[in-house]
């Protein structure tokens, strides 16, 4: 069996086909190489039974042999691999063949530094005896052969080794050879100016140099490569020993074996169990963020066995069991990104995502423009899972975010073009509710405000902390919706449109601000359409009109690839050659090559815990706080937002006021009630106006507060947000401010009237008309409700408020005969306010003192008896009415939601 040389940076080591060896930065590893690039534990070097072979272990940054990404690979002499970077990442180089030296060799110890391999290679075939001992004295080599490459080694080299990057840079003509595309503008590609600036840094140019470039971050394709699911294989922060028998607590607390101090752990978040027989288990202790095995959630308080394949997830670090001890990852942000093939179809199977590809590596700022409908949107919901892509996947530190989201949505923060604050709030305390709750459940207060005070000074907004959120300009409001998604640490952030409506000055500060994210460790993707300080961004990614990638490499080089001078021109050639294949002519370039064609070949990712995945239940995401604590803070938040909007405050209560007093200015000798044998038209009238004024006021108060928060809703959903917790805290302030409205309106309606003496549930008739007068507040709040979770825009809500009142009018009974007219009876049953007059009739004896059949007054409305059997079952329909109206709106919140939250 022959030796492999090994030559790193002038260093060389001698291997022995006994045994393999770890390449990385781990200190342990033997081989280790400091550079930032290659992952603690990058590839293997082994004797593979014919050949020597070298096998990624799905590193971060790749293994590259003349410029392709590999897996695995049958090494020959004189062979050069490159790791972390496809050209200039450290350069291996493999030589030697000869058979073990007598006595052995000190095996993956350097041997003497600063000797050229060239002098110290040994022809494959070499005697043993010509061999120093590793490490022996300085000055000593092996015989100072220069190495001539074995050629029958050469031939064993798989195709996957072929240099097809390193090719010089297809000829001018390259695009005309796409005879089947639509020939583009006259003008388009200008191929020559191309040669001379889209050659990134280190990739060969036609005379083999590496080009200039400007681009920031690390450089080539960036993708991870198809490794195993979960972690990658990152620098693992720590090691940890596992004792056999023993229990290994982790958690915020001090008092955990392991301790993490992360906000997203909770203070006990899980142990692990090393039995004696060697098996490991994972034990969730009723964490709030959950515990994962391989991206899916454990059930809370469950345990799971894991081997060393799992990757177990708490918070931001990830473990992974290594004989008997426990490697963590943290995830700082550092970890690569890539989407591969992603389209999304919508119904009819129009195309409106186009197998969209493109990868980057950490600390990567992304810039993403295109025309208006070319799919920009869709594909920031295909990326953060809000509508996955129908084919394709996106991966995340090498980890499939469709198959993993439970646990990897934490990582992902999202600004949506419009804001996700309430802007009657102060910034302080709108990040302080955020933070409640998307913290765990027993974070303590000072501990979450510390957080929120970090982000206000790291943004830079700690001098605008305690103005109203409406009172800042739209770049710092925009830096507030930055500042709430960085609270929780994500690696990921992707920006909609966050510069839209800003002038020029602004527009530079966010893009800086974003600069500055993606430097400090994130990856940063942004939807934009302004085009001004893209050259703040290491990469572009240009859509083209159907949902297809036209460009996407270096901002600086993609106006030189489309041939035009400014990106409006880019753009009306869009528009004007609609047909054109775009995406063919980007899949037919050069930067294609360079920046999208590595991951584009890589196939699917499998999943090897795809019969886990199944086996594990529940897959529900978890809710960082319980559903009471959800509510409370809700509820608190709203009351805030309530009492900071003075005009809302003093509508609702001046509405009922006026409402009352103008029943009170209908004429009545004898109010709500009338001496024996004696009728009273009036009493109707009054009772139609007060039932009216309840649903109007009901219905008002409500009709804009779904639709207003859409976006934070959609988003808080994102993060953990009970969908019945908000909805409740909704109906539940509404429903106070309806009672304080029905009781004004009552006093100041029933003061001035003449009422029964008594009432059917109570002595007291006032309050007995009261009650159903806040059923009814109640009732139309909840209808306020549908209408504000069903319609588009806020305009919408007021037509539809007017018909919703309009219509209550016309089926209290009171202006027309209801019952004994099928149809119209049976419909009037629908209305709440049909029910709430009914309700009111009972107590007064509306079918007494408004007899509506003229030749039989003893043929009075059904509903209307006046019996406390009546008043329950008028009352209680009503009421029911409300309990199935939550129930709609339950169900219409699920369309504004994520998908992948739909439940
Ligand atoms: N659910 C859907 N059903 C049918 N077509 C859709 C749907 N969603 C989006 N589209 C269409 O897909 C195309 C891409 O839409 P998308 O909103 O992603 O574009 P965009 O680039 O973000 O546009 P803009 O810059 O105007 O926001 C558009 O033509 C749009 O009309």
């Amino acid at each position: 069996m022959p030796e492999l040389v090994l030559e790193l940076n002038g260093q060389t080591w001698t291997l022995d086909p006994s045994r393999a060896y770890t390449l990385g930065r781990d200190p342990q590893g033997d081989v280790v190489i400091e550079d930032a690039r290659v992952s603690w534990r990058h590839a293997t070097v082994r004797w593979g039974g014919r050949a020597w072979v070298i096998e990624d272990h799905g590193s971060t940054n790749g293994t590259y042999v003349q410029g392709r990404r590999l897996q695995q690979l049958e090494l020959a002499p004189g062979m050069s691999v490159h790791l972390g970077n496809a050209t200039d990442g450290p350069k291996l180089t493999f030589s030697g063949g000869g058979t073990p030296a007598p006595g052995g060799y000190a095996q993956g110890v350097p041997q003497q530094q600063g000797q050229p391999q060239a002098a110290q290679a040994v022809a494959a075939h070499d005697a043993p005896t010509q061999q120093p001992q590793v490490g022996g004295p300085a000055g000593q080599n092996w015989g100072g052969q220069p190495q001539q490459p074995h050629p029958g080694w050469q031939q064993q080299a798989p195709q996957a080794a072929a240099p097809q990057m390193q090719q010089p840079y297809a000829p001018p003509q390259q695009y005309a050879q796409q005879p089947q595309h639509q020939q583009p503008p006259h003008q388009m590609p200008q191929q020559p100016q191309m040669q001379q600036q889209m050659a990134p840094q280190g990739v060969p140019t036609p005379h083999g140099a590496p080009a200039a470039h400007g681009g920031r971050g690390p450089q080539g394709t960036g993708g991870p490569a198809g490794g195993p699911a979960g972690g990658g294989d990152r620098s693992p922060t720590t090691f940890h020993q596992l004792a056999l028998g023993r229990v290994m607590r982790i958690g915020r607390a001090l008092e955990n074996d392991l301790v993490v101090s992360d906000l997203q752990v909770s203070r006990h978040h899980a142990e692990f169990h090393a039995s004696p027989d060697g098996r490991c288990e994972i034990r969730d202790l009723g964490s709030h963020n959950g515990t994962y095995v391989n991206g899916q959630p454990i059930p809370k308080s469950g345990t799971v066995s894991i081997g060393p394949q799992d990757i177990v997830g708490i918070g931001h670090s990830t473990f992974r069991l290594v004989g008997d001890r426990l490697e963590e990852f943290v995830d700082t942000g550092e970890v690569s990104f890539s989407a591969r093939h992603l389209t999304v179809k919508v119904d009819g199977g129009k195309v409106i995502l186009n197998n969209v590809t493109f990868g980057v590596p950490e600390k990567s700022l992304i810039g993403v423009i295109g025309p208006s409908g070319s799919g920009k949107s869709t594909l920031l919901r295909a990326l953060t899972g809000y509508r996955p892509a129908d084919s394709g996947e996106v991966l995340y530190d090498n980890r499939n975010l469709y198959k993993q989201f439970a646990e990897l949505r934490q990582r992902i923060g999202l600004v949506p073009q419009d804001d996700i604050l309430h802007k009657e709030l102060k910034v302080r305390t709108a990040l302080r509710y955020a933070a409640k709750l998307r913290f765990p459940g027993d974070v303590a207060e000072a501990e979450r405000n510390a957080r929120v005070e970090e982000v206000l000074a790291e943004l830079k907004l700690d001098i605008h902390a305690d103005k109203r959120v409406t009172s800042l300009s739209g770049g710092q409001r925009k830096r507030v919706s930055v500042a709430l998604e960085l609270l929780t640490k994500p690696s990921l952030i992707f920006l909609d449109e966050p510069t839209s409506g800003l002038d020029p000055g602004m527009d530079r500060d966010v893009m800086q601000l974003l600069r500055g994210l993606a430097d400090d460790g994130r990856t940063v993707l942004v939807v934009t359409h302004s085009v001004a300080e893209l050259q703040l961004c290491d990469k572009l990614l240009v859509m083209a009109p159907g949902g297809g990638v036209a460009y996407f490499g270096p901002p600086e080089e993609a106006l030189n690839f489309f041939g035009y001078d400014s990106w409006a021109d880019v753009f009306s050639a869009f528009e004007n050659y609609r047909d054109y294949d775009w995406m063919g002519r980007w899949q037919g370039s050069q930067h294609y090559q360079m920046y999208a064609a590595d991951i584009d070949a890589q196939l699917p990712q499998q999943d090897p815990y795809a019969a886990q995945h199944q086996a594990m239940q529940p897959t529900k995401l978890q809710k960082p706080q319980s559903w009471g604590s959800q509510l409370w803070t809700l509820m608190r938040r709203y009351i805030s937002v309530i009492a900071s909007d003075r005009s809302f405050l003093v509508l609702s209560f001046v509405t009922p006021l006026i409402l009352g007093f103008v029943s009170t200015l209908m004429p009545s000798d004898y109010g709500l009630t009338a001496p024996p044998m004696k009728t009273n038209g009036d009493a109707g009238p009054i009772l139609l106006i007060l039932a009216i004024g309840a649903c109007f006021s009901g219905a008002a108060n409500s009709v804009r507060e779904l639709i207003k928060e859409r976006v934070i809703y959609e988003r808080e959903r994102a993060t953990g947000l009970s969908r019945s917790a908000y909805l409740m805290s909704k109906v539940i302030v509404l429903a106070v401010v309806a009672a304080i409205q029905g009781v004004l309106m009552c006093v100041v309606g029933f003061i001035p009237r003449d009422l029964p003496e008594e009432g059917l549930l109570m002595n007291n008739p006032a309050i007995e008309m009261a009650l159903v007068m806040i059923a009814l507040g109640g009732t139309s709040m909840m209808f306020g409700l549908i209408i504000s979770s069903l319609v588009k825009t806020s305009e919408k809500t007021m037509i539809l408020l007017v018909l919703f009142a309009v219509v209550q009018v016309v089926f209290t009974g009171i202006l027309f005969k209801l019952y004994d007219s099928p149809g119209v009876e049976q419909f009037a049953w629908l209305m709440p306010s049909r029910w709430a007059i009914a309700g009111l009739g009972t107590t007064v004896e509306l079918g007494r003192l408004m007899p509506q059949d003229k030749k039989d007054p003893t043929n009075t409305d059904p509903l209307w008896d006046h019996s406390l059997d009546q008043w329950a079952m008028d009352v209680g329909i009503l009421l029911l009415m409300g309990v199935l109206c939550y129930f709609v709106v339950i169900r219409l919140l699920r369309r504004h939601e994520p998908e992948i939250m739909r439940e």
